[in-house]
């Protein structure tokens, strides 16, 4: 398939874009309310508080638990480490890979196109499932939520994949399921497609400000491939 005319590079996020992370994510969410004597919660509410990073993750579950208020720094903490050893016995054990992302992976490769993925997903997480499933080898670059000190919604991480891949935000596009990716994307200078079936943050991806919102990975390649 012959290069984009308008496009470079793309940058894919992870949770929800590329993979269904929801179920390990909500195992290892609940084992930890359960080690700290709270009740569990649903896989559907734990996936509202997807996409700011674990810690954001944390302290919102955390004050869910006890009824709107705050944790401390010593409970944060404590639940912190409780939940990181528990998603790394079963990270990627029940996360699956959204369809039309392999297909969508192999038309952006063969345009010659750049990828790379803007996670907000800490690196000891990241680069496990992503050897795990064999999505790193279509991969030029990773940026994850701690290779930075800000994350998106902030524009740093969008704006360091394109350096690392070699290519001027203007030409490069991304591809995300939340309000974060939109943010972060835009303020970077770079294009921004939507899923409509990741998990932003409860609310329609309709209420974004995206270029467009394609049903899948493979319709993500084809609107580049277009242009
Ligand atoms: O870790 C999160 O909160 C979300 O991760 P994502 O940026 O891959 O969607
Ligand atoms: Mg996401």
């Amino acid at each position: 398939m012959p290069a984009s005319k308008s496009y470079d590079a793309v940058l894919l996020d992870l949770d929800g874009t590329l993979m269904d992370t929801i179920p390990d994510l909500a195992i290892a969410v609940n084992a930890m309310l359960t080690q700290l004597d709270f009740a569990t919660m649903p896989q559907a509410e734990i996936s509202t508080y997807i996409g700011k990073g674990s810690d954001n993750l944390m302290r919102r579950i955390l004050a869910t638990a006890q009824g709107g208020k705050p944790a401390s720094e010593e409970l944060f903490l404590r639940g912190r480490d409780i939940y990181y050893a528990e998603y790394h016995k079963i990270n990627g054990d029940n996360a699956i890979i959204f369809d039309g992302v392999i297909p969508g992976l192999e038309r952006i490769q063969s345009m010659g196109l750049k990828m790379a993925v803007v996670t907000n997903k800490n690196t000891e997480f990241t680069m496990p499932l992503l050897e795990r499933t064999g999505l790193l080898r279509f991969m030029d670059g990773v940026v994850c939520g701690d290779t930075l000190p800000e994350r998106k919604p902030h524009p740093a991480p969008m704006l360091h994949a394109c350096s690392l891949l070699g290519s001027q935000p203007v030409r490069t596009c991304a591809v995300g399921d939340s309000i974060n990716d939109a943010l972060s994307a835009r303020a970077a200078g770079c294009s921004v497609l939507a899923v409509p079936y990741g998990y932003n943050e409860g609310q329609s991806v309709h209420t974004l400000d995206v270029d467009a919102i394609v049903d899948s990975i493979d319709a993500a390649a084809l609107w580049v491939a277009a242009r």
